[in-house]
């Protein structure tokens, strides 16, 4: 399949342009001219465009910039530091072991992310995007795994070049196709996953009840963190957890569901393996978008074919491509994290449909996520 099939991009023939594209271009072609530029940022309501648009334009620049100093306030753990009150220049100093000036640079540039704030007092307490960090340790988990990425984005253009062995995909061995793991790479990433999990599960289990739901089965489902939110909503449920063997037999860990969630634990190959039947419901949280598209058409065909007849039911959950305001977050991040690791990428939620559909899903449709940015949810049935 050509690239472009695969993305399903219009040709962008000159002469086929539409009437919105030649607005576009022309528009383009006047914010490409710098006396254009002059002029806008003299005329007062054109100016505060300009300015809106050069900002927009240098927040991407310096954005990783912004990264990197978000990385340190993690790995230096400020924020913990900061929960129980603002602490002075020399305090946090010491408490991080960085020299007094270098702090202070990083304090700056932290308060003017507004991750952290000066005090009146002049000390350095939380800012309101230090205290959200705090409220989502999953964030400040994923900030941390980005050193992984910012190694292989040394030399972004050599990643686009095709893939290849990547930091990302010695991260996740099941993206090269390695299935039979050792079990310290599970460990490392199912850990990681568990703790974005939380939120992600409420955000899909508010979407799509299960009170009707009489056994749910979660394919790919890490340390059962997914089972075990959807088991506390509705305790009735029977809950299957699929995952590769090294995943299931990891041992109990804090960060892992309670073992009475999961009623049980069964290793297999989601591509290779046969899926045992007996749910009624079939969940797919963060699954498709890791794999590329053959393998996930095969996946849907057999996750079709374990659900009854009557009644069965599939849910999918996870951030999804073309998401209205965030757009960077599908195409931008997932786009390019996807590929560092070597397989899948973010789909639409009309491919995920048209997918469903040719695997013999019916009514297929989109449910209203609360944090579309986090996680879409798609619900289909048999
Ligand atoms: C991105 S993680 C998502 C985990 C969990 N669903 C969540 O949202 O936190 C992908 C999961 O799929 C599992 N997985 C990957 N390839 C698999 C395969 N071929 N068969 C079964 N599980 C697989 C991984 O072990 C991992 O637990």
């Amino acid at each position: 399949m050509s690239p472009q099939s695969l993305y399903e991009v219009e040709p962008t023939r000159r002469d086929s342009l539409f009437l919105i594209d030649q607005i576009y271009a022309w528009r383009d072609r006047l914010l490409a001219s710098p006396r254009f530029q002059r002029a806008a940022s003299r005329l007062p309501v054109m100016r505060w465009i300009a300015r809106r648009k050069a900002r927009e334009l240098h927040d991407m620049t310096a954005g990783f910039i912004y990264s990197q100093v978000l990385y340190c306030c993690v790995e230096l753990r400020l924020f913990d530091a900061l929960k129980p009150g603002p602490m002075t220049l020399e305090q946090i100093a010491t408490h991080i072991g960085l020299p007094e000036e270098g702090t202070l640079r990083l304090l700056r540039s932290a308060a003017a992310l507004k991750l952290l704030r000066l005090t009146r007092d002049h000390r350095w307490g939380l800012g309101e995007r230090g205290a959200s960090m705090l409220g989502n340790p999953g964030v400040g988990a994923m900030v941390s795994h980005h050193l992984r990425l910012y190694q292989d984005l040394a030399d972004p253009i050599a990643l686009f070049r095709g893939r290849r062995e990547t930091q990302l995909s010695g991260f996740w061995p099941y993206a090269r196709d390695e299935s039979s793991q050792p079990s310290e790479d599970a460990a490392r990433y199912s850990a990681l996953m568990a703790q974005s999990q939380d939120l992600i599960a409420d955000h899909v289990l508010d979407a799509c009840s299960m009170k009707r739901t009489r056994v749910l089965m979660d394919i790919g489902g890490g340390t059962g963190r997914f089972l075990a939110a959807a088991k506390s909503r509705w305790p009735h449920l029977e809950t299957l957890l699929f995952d590769l063997p090294a995943v299931v037999e990891l041992p109990a860990e804090p960060s892992e569901a309670p073992t009475s969630a999961v009623s049980r634990r069964i290793g297999g190959n989601m591509f290779s393996d046969t899926l045992p039947t007996g749910a009624d419901t079939i969940s797919l949280i963060r699954i498709l978008h890791d794999h590329d598209d053959e393998p996930v058409k095969g996946l849907l065909r057999a996750v079709h074919q374990a659900l009854p007849e009557d009644g069965g039911r599939l849910i999918i959950g996870e951030p999804m491509a073309g998401t209205p305001g965030a757009e960077p977050i599908g195409d931008t991040y997932f786009g390019v994290y996807l590929w560092a690791m070597g397989s899948g990428r973010p789909r639409t939620s009309e491919e995920i449909i048209h997918f469903l559909q040719e695997a013999g899903f019916r009514r297929c449709r989109e449910k209203r996520s609360n944090m579309p940015i986090l996680t879409r949810v798609i619900v289909a049935e048999k």
